[in-house]
């Protein structure tokens, strides 16, 4: 596999692939969110970036932009497995325990790119037992479990930090962040409890979720506090 999530990866999260010598400085992949993009496929066939690309193609009902059938944005995502620059791939948990993502996930494992497990939850944060449970089924799936979910306070914070630590000591590679302003911190911090990703958008006008720093601050903070 060409990237393993071993130590943390700063991901920056465009629509726009065109970005990506903008990010070269600070970040160690890119997130292309294609669901956000114009011709997401033409788009990724063309890309000659030097950094290793994560596919991610969000329907609207995990909070992404994505409004066609499930089996077409999968189909899409398969694809992408193909290109060489692609080195992981995004798949909702929510698809994956429905068995609608047998399919992206088969060559995905066969042409070895990672696949990152992930759940959003863009209401509020729900109770620990329920954010354990989660992030644990998301690890069993995928290389990489990942939970965002929206804090609107600091036991919605600290809730997200402790599963985020116990799950990590456990030895199971997560990705999780607060969205929000009251989470905004948590970006910064979780990679100091063994959060192993991070998104930031290189144009902060164009942050791809709320509460998501700049591309070069984040950088510096989780540099400053690791
Ligand atoms: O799922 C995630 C995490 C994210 O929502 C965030 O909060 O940084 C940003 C998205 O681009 C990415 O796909």
């Amino acid at each position: 596999m060409a990237i393993d999530f071993d130590s943390f990866v700063l991901t920056a999260a465009t629509a726009d692939l065109s970005d990506e010598p903008g990010a070269r400085g600070h970040a160690d992949l890119v997130e292309f969110r294609m669901d956000m993009a114009d011709g997401p496929l033409a788009a990724l066939k063309a890309y000659d970036g030097e950094l290793p690309i994560l596919a991610t193609n969000r329907p609207t009902w995990e909070g992404g932009e994505y409004d066609g059938t499930d089996a077409d944005r999968l189909t899409d995502l398969a694809e992408t497995t193909a290109i060489e620059a692609v080195e992981a791939i995004d798949v909702e948990l929510e698809s994956i325990t429905a068995g609608d993502a047998d399919a992206v996930l088969e060559m995905a494992r066969e042409r070895d790119v990672a696949v990152v497990a992930s759940a959003h939850d863009f209401e509020g944060t729900p109770d620990e037992i329920e954010l354990m449970e989660t992030l644990t089924t998301a690890c069993e799936h995928a290389d990489v479990g990942k939970l965002a979910v929206t804090a609107k306070d600091r036991d919605d914070t600290l809730a997200l930090l402790a599963v985020t630590h116990k799950l990590a000591t456990d030895g199971n590679t997560v990705a999780t962040m607060a969205m929000g302003e009251a989470g905004s911190h948590t970006r910064a911090v979780a990679p100091v409890y063994g959060s192993r990703i991070g998104y930031a958008p290189v144009d902060p006008a164009e942050a791809t979720a709320p509460g998501q720093y700049d591309l070069e601050t984040l950088a510096e903070l989780v540099s400053q506090l690791e």
